[in-house]
């Protein structure tokens, strides 16, 4: 039999898992010590237990299954929780591992250290942000915890929560099955299937509209063919950017809104047939509608259910869902929708202008299409917004959530699970939270591009309140910074500059390369104009 600390890192790597990201500490040292040992996944340690969590998310994020993040007690787990809200707010299933006082530490009576209030507030912490939470103090019992709670991730596609007392890793214990996936009823998911065929089939403009959950359940390619089949035009919302990037006969560009593309929003908008698929419903994917979408005549098909006008369907697996339409579709080869014709993506005016935010988005569009598109991660900030004007490339971002940090975090995890060099883009306010941990690429052999936007400035807030003060920040010169943490960094004050800068770092390799892009305050990308623009109009009409 197995001691428990490796059957639980067989189970994690039996269930999707393909690395570990983590800080340990005394009360997870005995299972740090068998990750270290076992060899059985590959392990990378980080410099703050928040990007442990950015980083597990992103891989998640981009491998379209489980990803791990693992802390100890108390000072190490809470410094988890932000970026585990994330994840649980954009649906992405990090599997939290906290070490934890030994069972008979527990007996102890004594204060013990990292403790911030009792034995259990951890878990009660993370019973908010998880879906399922096991605490293996049984080793009679742990196994089948295990197995529960990481299917619950993988069904469900949301965080999990798993504490180990440090006293017990080393117990033996049977091995860890793999539970059967849970049923869908086949009469609710066939009655569902032909309901929403029909209302496809009766409606004169349908549309597609797809979100974060068709990456998360690995069935981007079906639900390309679901359109083809179909012959109906596929729209991503504002977090869900970056999706079918695969499919561009079938995709027509990102819902944003007033601050979107104007046909996009005319056929989201006017359609007498919207099928929202994994779609989730937030105010940063539908705030800035022009005219509100009647939600009632959308079918949406997203976090385990189907909701129809005002019935819903309980229980039916998002991937079970798109392969009953796509049976019903057999043979079905209809050209894609006449949509909105594709602008092709902005290039830019190489001359010694000063930069814009939208100019580097036109840089990255030339360097993409030179060489061909790299994974992507945005942190939140106009880095955001000027991702959605980059065509064709994978994206992971906090769009819905909207936590600063996440960028080079989550570029290092893209290192790990994206299957390409990354690129990152993130503001110097958010590079001040989390950049710092470029100095672990060095060690890894890992060399992300990272483009930070420096106008020394809380630009976004300013946006929105520009009478204040506190948005100034100073410069703190990011491209110095770079050579003592292990890559090269490059200051650009000029447009010039910056393509010539992201060609030449391009080209180097082995070494983590920081393009650190001066613009002025008071100049934000077109989209976040927009964005705010479309804001406060919706704002004033609800006023
Ligand atoms: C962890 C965290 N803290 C605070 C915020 C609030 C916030 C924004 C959102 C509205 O909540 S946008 C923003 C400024 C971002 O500055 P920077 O990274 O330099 O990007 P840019 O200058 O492009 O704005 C803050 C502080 C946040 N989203 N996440
Ligand atoms: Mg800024």
């Amino acid at each position: 039999m197995p001691a428990l600390g490796r059957a639980l890192i067989d189970a994690l790597k039996a269930h999707g898992a393909q690395e570990i990201f983590g800080i340990p500490g005394d009360f997870v040292l005995p299972f740090f010590k068998v990750i270290e040992e076992s060899g059985a996944l590959p392990f990378y340690t980080l410099s703050h237990e928040p990007a442990v969590g950015f980083a597990a998310d992103a891989a998640a994020r981009f491998r379209a299954s489980i990803s791990v993040a693992v802390a100890t007690w108390g000072a190490g787990a809470f410094n988890l929780v932000n970026p585990v809200a994330g994840a649980y707010a954009e649906r992405s299933p990090v599997v939290v591992i906290s070490g934890a006082p030994g069972v008979h530490e527990r007996a102890s009576g004594w204060q013990l250290h990292h403790m911030a209030k009792a034995l259990d507030t951890q878990v009660k912490i993370f019973r908010e942000i998880t879906c399922d939470q096991a605490v293996l103090d049984d080793p009679g019992r742990a196994p089948a915890d295990i197995a529960r709670v990481l299917r619950s991730a993988v069904e469900y596609s949301l965080p999990v929560y798993i504490e180990l007392p440090r006293d017990l890793v080393g117990s033996d214990v049977p091995a860890v099955e793999r539970l059967d996936r849970l049923p869908a009823d086949p009469a609710a998911l066939a009655e569902c299937a032909d309901e929403i065929l029909a209302h496809l089939k009766a409606a004169i403009r349908p549309v597609l509209m797809v979100d974060v959950e068709i990456r998360r359940y690995g069935i981007e390619a079906k639900v390309a063919r679901l359109a083809r089949a179909l012959g109906i035009p596929a729209v991503t919302t504002f977090m869900g950017r970056g999706l079918l990037s695969d499919a561009p006969d079938v995709t027509h560009g990102t819902y944003m809104g007033a601050a979107g593309d104007h046909d996009i929003t005319r056929m989201v908008e006017t359609s007498d047939g919207l099928l929202l698929i994994g779609v989730i419903l937030s105010d940063t994917n539908f705030a800035v509608s022009e005219r509100k979408i009647d939600m009632r005549r959308a079918m949406l098909a997203s976090g385990r259910q189907v909701r129809i006008g005002h019935h819903v369907y309980p229980d039916i697996p998002l991937d079970a869902l798109i392969d009953a339409l796509l049976a019903r579709l057999a043979g079905h080869t209809r050209q894609p929708g006449n949509a909105a014709e594709a602008h092709p993506p902005s290039t830019l005016t190489l001359d010694d202008a000063p930069i814009q935010p939208s100019d580097i988005a036109a840089a990255i569009n030339d360097l993409f299409a030179r060489h061909g598109p790299m994974p992507m991660a945005a942190d939140m900030g106009d880095c955001l917004f000027t991702a959605m004007e980059i065509e064709g490339a994978p994206l992971v971002a906090p769009g819905y959530y909207a936590g600063m940090g996440f960028g080079v975090p989550a570029g290092l995890g893209a290192c790990v699970a994206a299957g390409g060099r990354p690129m990152i883009l993130v503001g110097d306010g958010a590079f001040q939270m989390t950049g710092f941990e470029l100095g672990n690429c060095r060690r890894y052999g890992w060399d992300p591009i990272c483009v930070v936007f420096n106008n020394s400035s809380w630009e976004m807030l300013r946006v929105f309140q520009p009478e204040s003060g506190f948005n100034d920040l100073d410069d703190w010169r990011f491209a110095e910074l770079a050579g003592p943490l292990g890559g090269d960094g490059v200051r650009v004050t000029t447009r010039r500059q910056l393509a010539d800068a992201l060609e030449r770092a391009h080209a180097t390799r082995g070494r983590f390369q920081l393009i650190e892009v001066m613009l002025p305050r008071g100049e934000t990308s077109e989209t976040l104009a927009r964005f705010v623009a479309g804001y406060k109009a919706a704002r004033e009409r609800k006023a």
